[in-house]
């Protein structure tokens, strides 16, 4: 069997209609995609996908875009959050269970806070692969390819972990499937409060090899995750991952930047809710604390005069990252807490609905962060810096912010 008869294998349901014109996501140039050295191997892996069982179901997915309509119509708050990259070594019932009573624990804070419901979607069960600003790193004059998440090469910086290996794809399935039958063991039963699951949708065979046409509709479902969104580096119009994002009914998101236009937020509606429908799309703006007030309300107002009803979602995180004098990646808690505060005033001014918050956190007390009640400070760093990524808040420091947050809520 050639390459293309085993792709072809695996992705039939996103075949392109050649009647209706229209284009596959393979057609279009796909950023950030890893250099996989051996793609006889990429491509048998990815056959095997696609014969697995989705690990979330289309009804589930349809719930979760009534449940984030509630959000766009200013119903409901929502919190969304987990790793920066979660780990293949970090399924254990401690692990998870810490990760969700944090996100529970900042969920009441901020349900109680805005008088509103809030629906949980944590980052967690297929949040494995990661966009990098470089394609290689050097340390003591060696160089090798940059880490991108456990689901494409190790973090360990040597020739041979940062290899990228297609395997690594089933470990990812496996890991979020291992992860999300104790969320659902954990949080499951008919009386309690639904948990969703959400990952950047990074690598696109993936993706694909997990899209599933619901037999009911006829209409597609990604399979690895109820919520998707395209990152800040992949979101280019013309690109395949807005195409793939167009292609699938779940509920989207997608990051914006400070460079983002309101022509581009704009197009991006068209694009993915051309029907306008609440719950479909949700927009994370991740501005940094200096520029939120500058940048956000232009592209609040003119998308709410589209009449589009996006749910707005404040990532306060990834426009705020530096680097200390040690060498890891940080941010302050007070930036983080600016951000998000100047969220809540933008859309208080504006008359629009501040959806909710999209967070880096873990539920174990970390030191990558600096900042928080308990503090942890510049020095502090190399105590206990875990992540392979981004620096994650500690349980500590994210329920200092959502105490912060509900302050703001109070004194409104
Ligand atoms: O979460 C993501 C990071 O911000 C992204 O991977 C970029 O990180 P880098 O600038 O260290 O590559
Ligand atoms: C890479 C990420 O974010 P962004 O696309 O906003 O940079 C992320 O959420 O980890
Ligand atoms: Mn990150």
């Amino acid at each position: 069997m050639t390459v293309t008869d085993l792709i072809a294998s695996y992705d039939p349901a996103l075949a392109p209609d050649p009647a209706a014109g229209a284009v596959s996501w393979r057609d279009l140039p796909a950023a950030q995609q890893p250099d996989w050295p051996d793609q006889a191997a990429l491509a048998a892996v990815m056959a095997d996908l696609g014969t697995y069982a989705p690990l979330v179901l289309p009804e589930e997915s349809d719930r979760l875009r009534r449940r984030l309509a509630a959000v766009a119509r200013g119903e409901a708050v929502l919190i969304q959050g987990g790793d920066c990259a979660e780990a293949f070594g970090g399924t254990s019932e401690r692990q998870v269970r810490a990760k969700l009573t944090t996100l529970d624990q900042m969920a009441t804070v901020l349900s109680a806070a805005a008088g509103l419901p809030a629906l949980r979607i944590g980052r967690i069960a297929g949040q494995y692969s990661k966009p990098r600003s470089n394609p290689t790193e050097v340390v003591d004059g060696i160089e090798l390819p940059v880490y991108r998440g456990d689901s494409v090469n190790g973090a360990a910086f040597d020739p041979v972990a940062r290899t990228p290996d297609p395997e690594r794809l089933r470990q990812a399935y496996h890991s979020s499937a291992v992860t999300l039958n104790l969320i659902r063991a954990l949080t499951g039963g008919p009386e309690s409060e639904d948990v969703y699951t959400s990952h950047e949708a990074l690598i696109l065979d993936y993706e694909a090899a997990l899209t599933r046409r619901d037999s009911h509709t006829g209409r597609l479902y990604a399979g690895s995750g109820h919520l998707l969104w395209i990152g800040e580096r992949t979101r280019q119009p013309g690109g395949a991952h807005l195409a793939f994002a167009a292609q699938v009914d779940n509920p989207v998101a997608v990051k914006l930047g400070p460079s983002a236009t309101a022509d581009e937020a704009l197009a991006l509606i068209d694009l993915l809710d051309p029907e306008r429908e609440p719950g479909r799309l949700a927009f994370i703006t991740r501005m940094g604390a200096g520029r939120i007030h500058e940048v956000l309300p232009e592209l609040v107002a003119k998308v709410t005069a589209s009449g589009a009803q996006v749910a707005w979602v404040c990532d306060p995180m990834h426009g705020n990252t530096f680097t200390s004098p040690s060498g890891h990646k940080t941010r302050r808690v007070a930036d983080v807490a600016a951000e998000a505060e100047g969220f809540l005033d933008v859309h208080r001014e504006l008359g629009t609905h501040a959806g909710g918050f999209h967070l880096e956190f873990t539920g174990e007390y970390v030191t990558e962060c600096v900042g928080g009640t308990d503090e942890v400070t510049l020095q502090d760093l190399p105590d206990r810096y875990e992540s392979t990524c981004d620096p994650r808040l500690n349980r500590g420091q994210a329920l200092d912010l959502v105490f912060s947050l509900a302050e703001k809520y109070r004194s409104a």
